[in-house]
């Protein structure tokens, strides 16, 4: 089996793996389509024995019998029972293929919830979960119209050849079996390579489409401020052709397989006209044309179905690699409690992103009511130390809080221990109250509004007519990305953390506001909470006890202000110097 075959057996040992108590009534919608298939078969069989019987032809024995009003009857009966069949095969073959998809949903969402943390590597989880959310909806054709169908397919095509064999003779028999295998088996896998890869490239750049508009409408206004829509259209329609093109080359195939499916449809008749005829069996011949009519119908479904399942494999694929790739990081099988308080220990910290190595030997103590503050550089490696803390990395040396080494912890103790508060200040769909909680319980609208107020907020919140009650719009856009830092913030305060790091948190503030909220945190501060900052702004980091000074991934200072400042060549002092010359420049 080669590689692209293995991928795809195993895409599907999954999907039956994810869903495999919905096993049960897939089989029943399967045994449901097959009835309704038969069932029009019955229908058309009689219709064609009542032509018989009309024309005066020798026909079936058993149905000739039969009288009008009996005939009639039947047929209104096997009518009446397919209509009934037919609505439960569709409920329970759909009712299947969403519960699959919700399935399926948790699973991929799940997944992005742990191979996603809030690592620079993954920024782009939004589109990726546009692309997801995409590929689930195609694998409904899978099991809503997969397997009934085939079985279907199956089951009419072996009873229609055994009946013709039973009924007209082993020659009619053999011409309609050819037939079906024909239509069932031969023309629908003619091309299917091609259209395998057609359907990936379709799937690819369906999503890269997706993508595409989605860093398009988050940077709207960057694209427009740089004049770069068209370039952005450009992308979008080679894109798109790119999908045309394989699109034409899907049309061309199904084209040719449709027009070969009706050549042998009518060189079937044909050659059982030239059979039958030539022996006289005329009757025979008009119930088998009455009969192949619904069962070709079932035998093409297959045709059909290949074309969709091409299609709903390629999305199947990518949700496969999505759901079974390895998390970045996983929280130990037995985790061990992490204590409410305690003093955060940093011990030759390593980070590397793939063979590049950003951060070296980093020691750093952080205790109870103690603020750091961490400095350097942009690109020093201040962020990844910081994602280290919560575990939003992968990292080496160890990193323990109230002496137990964090990765004994689970992800959720640890993160609500250690709160990373970034600069980007994600804000969700919904309200101020939305934004805050984010699902936390027990705390009060005025616990809220308090904190917000200590932020600076409570003008804003008091011009708000629905106060906590407002909807931030999408991504905050209803409010400024100050306001939306220092919302941020208030999350994380409400939370009441034992460590807290802000990492440029205060970057959008202007310094009066950055003040007040500086002050916010450091009244928690004396109450035992421990603070690490870091910010680029020196002012933002005078008060804290300790400074630690990262150059190119290793510490290359550490002491308070004053005695970093008191060397006239340190590091600090020439940040410090540089920060001054800005002001006063000259
Ligand atoms: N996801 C990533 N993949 C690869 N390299 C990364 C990734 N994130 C950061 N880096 C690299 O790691 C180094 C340290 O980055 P980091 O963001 O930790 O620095 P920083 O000191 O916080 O910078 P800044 O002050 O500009 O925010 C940089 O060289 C950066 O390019």
């Amino acid at each position: 089996m080669n590689s692209e075959k293995k991928h795809t057996a195993a895409t599907i040992f999954w999907l039956i793996g994810t869903t495999k108590d919905l096993l049960a009534p897939l089989a029943l919608a399967s045994i449901l389509s097959c009835l309704t298939r038969l069932i029009s078969l019955g229908i058309y069989v009689l219709a064609g024995a009542g032509l018989v019987k009309v024309l005066d032809l020798q026909g079936i024995a058993a149905l000739q019998s039969l009288g009008w009003g009996q005939m009639a009857g039947l047929i209104i009966i096997l009518g009446l029972a397919k209509g009934v069949l037919r609505y439960l095969e569709q409920y329970v073959g759909h009712r299947v293929a969403f519960l699959s998809l919700a399935r399926l949903r948790r699973r991929i969402y799940a997944a992005f919830e742990h191979q996603a943390p809030f690592s620079a590597a993954t920024r782009n989880s939004g589109s990726l979960l546009a692309r997801a959310t995409s590929d689930i909806d195609k694998v409904e054709v899978f099991f809503a119209h997969t397997l009934p169908p085939a079985v279907s397919a199956v089951a009419v095509s072996v009873l229609a050849t055994w009946a013709t064999w039973t009924q007209f003779g082993e020659q009619p028999a053999l011409i309609v079996l050819g037939a079906y295998l024909l239509i069932g088996v031969i023309i629908p896998a003619l091309g299917v390579r091609a259209l395998r890869s057609d359907a990936t490239i379709i799937a690819a750049s369906r999503s890269a489409q997706n993508q595409l508009l989605a860093e398009a409408m988050a940077g709207v206004e960057v694209l427009h401020g740089f004049h770069a829509g068209n370039k952005t259209m450009q992308r979008l329609r080679d894109s798109t052709s790119e999908a045309g093109t394989a699109a034409l080359s899907t049309g061309k195939i199904t084209a040719l397989r449709a027009a070969l499916t009706q050549m042998i449809m009518w060189g079937t008749l044909l050659a059982l006209f030239i059979v039958l005829g030539t022996q006289g069996q005329l009757g025979a011949l008009v119930i088998l044309s009455c009969a192949l009519v619904p069962s070709f119908e079932a035998v093409r479904a297959v045709d059909g179905f290949i074309l969709g399942l091409q299609d709903s494999l390629a999305g199947a694929r990518r949700l496969h690699d999505t759901a079974t790739r390895k998390p970045a990081v996983t929280g130990p099988a037995r985790p061990e409690p992490l204590p409410e308080t305690g003093e955060l220990l940093i011990q030759g910290l390593g980070i590397s992103y793939g063979s590049s190595s950003v951060v070296q030997g980093v020691d750093l103590a952080l205790h109870p009511g103690e603020a750091v503050a961490l400095v350097g550089g942009s690109g020093s490696g201040k962020s990844s130390v910081a994602s280290a803390m919560v575990r939003a990395l992968e990292y080496t040396g160890t990193i323990s809080f109230g002496g137990v080494d964090i990765t004994a912890a689970s992800l959720e103790d640890l993160r609500r221990k250690v709160i990373l508060v970034s600069q980007e200040a994600l804000t969700v769909r919904g309200t101020v109250r939305d934004n805050l909680l984010l699902g936390m319980e027990g705390i009060s609208d005025g616990q809220l509004v308090a904190v917000l107020e200590e932020l600076g907020l409570a003008t804003w919140l008091a011009q708000q007519k629905s106060g906590l009650d407002t909807r931030l719009g999408d991504r905050g856009a209803r409010v400024s990305g100050g306001q939306r830092q220092r919302l941020a913030l208030a999350r994380a305060l409400i939370r009441e953390p034992a460590v807290l790091i802000l990492d440029e948190s205060t970057s959008a503030l202007d310094a009066a506001t950055e003040q007040c909220v500086l002050e916010a945190v450091e009244r928690r501060r004396q109450q035992g909470m421990a603070v690490l900052m870091i910010s680029h702004r020196l002012a933002t980091v005078g008060q804290a006890q300790m400074i630690v000074v990262l150059y190119e991934g290793v510490v290359a200072e550490r002491g308070n202000a004053s005695e970093l400042l008191a060397q006239a060549d340190s590091l600090f002092s020439q940040m410090a110097i540089r920060e001054v010359d800005r002001i006063l420049p000259g």
